[in-house]
């Protein structure tokens, strides 16, 4: 799905080169669970971003089924982004004058997904992530957890390969975050996604396959249950003790 080599992002802060993401190598499987931690500012977020075809590296590629995303026309990453990539952010990002219906239709306009089959995918898309009777609601009618729901489906009503999430339950309570990690992990099981998320929440990391830490830009592997998950699938919340850092592959 994803191969990365020596990917490397650099911001120019004044006088002063960041490297946000640095020499960068990392293979991401279709269908796997990827989580991400990491102290602020050591280039979660950008590592993100670059995943998503929202950034471009400043040096290295980003193979993703076949394509390097780096060397794509905008026009073309546009349209990766747009068929292949959902995305849910911490603050959630709805807009607050449409309803919970319209905001996740707004991700269908630019497919050119009309009528009946764009009102049959919202409904079925709020649906599954349990806010059927709520389409209406405008976000501030909505809890936050309800909010993250709605941006949710949002993402998943283009059914994209790869769902990128960044702190998805940064703003939540304890038990609302579980229902969303509840959900995120249903929607992965169910849709074959592969999903990439970000969160400072090693109870939300630990349900993850795999477990990274982005340190000074550069990713280290902490633990990957991948093998013994396909082995036995029906098992796979109860495998998981953390383990020894590795590199990334
Ligand atoms: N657009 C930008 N312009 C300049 N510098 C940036 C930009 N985006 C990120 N950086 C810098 O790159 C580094 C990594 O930032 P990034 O947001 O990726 O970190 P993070 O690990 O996601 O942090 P947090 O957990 O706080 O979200 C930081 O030093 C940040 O200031």
């Amino acid at each position: 799905m994803y191969e990365l080599t020596q990917v490397t992002r650099n911001y120019q802060k004044g006088r002063r080169t960041v490297s946000a993401v640095r020499d960068l190598s990392l293979t991401v499987d279709d269908g796997e669970w990827l989580a991400v931690q990491g102290r602020t500012g050591h280039g979660k977020s950008t590592l993100l971003h670059l995943l998503g075809g929202l950034d471009r590296p400043s040096s290295g590629s980003i193979d993703f089924d076949g394509r390097d995303l780096s060397g794509l026309k905008e026009t073309q990453l546009t349209r990766v982004r747009c068929e292949s990539f959902g995305y849910v952010f911490q603050t959630f990002n709805l807009v607050p004058t449409l309803s919970a219906a319209e905001n996740v239709e707004a991700a269908l306009v630019p497919m050119g997904i009309r009528g009946p089959e764009r009102r049959r995918r919202v409904g079925a898309a709020l649906e599954s992530v349990g806010l059927a009777d709520r389409m209406r609601h405008v976000p501030t009618e909505l809890s936050g957890g309800q909010q993250q729901r709605v941006a949710i489906a949002r993402a998943i009503v283009k059914e994209p390969k790869v769902l990128l999430a960044d702190e998805p339950t940064g703003n939540l309570d304890e038990e609302t975050r579980d229902d969303i990690v509840n959900l995120l992990e249903k929607l992965w099981l169910e849709r074959g996604l592969t999903m990439i998320l970000i969160t400072h929440d090693s109870s939300v990391a630990k349900r993850a396959q795999r477990v990274g830490v982005m340190k000074n830009g550069n990713l280290s592997i902490l633990r990957d249950s991948r093998r013994a998950e396909r082995r036995r699938p029906e098992q796979r919340k109860a495998v998981a003790p953390e383990g020894e850092p590795e590199p990334a592959s």
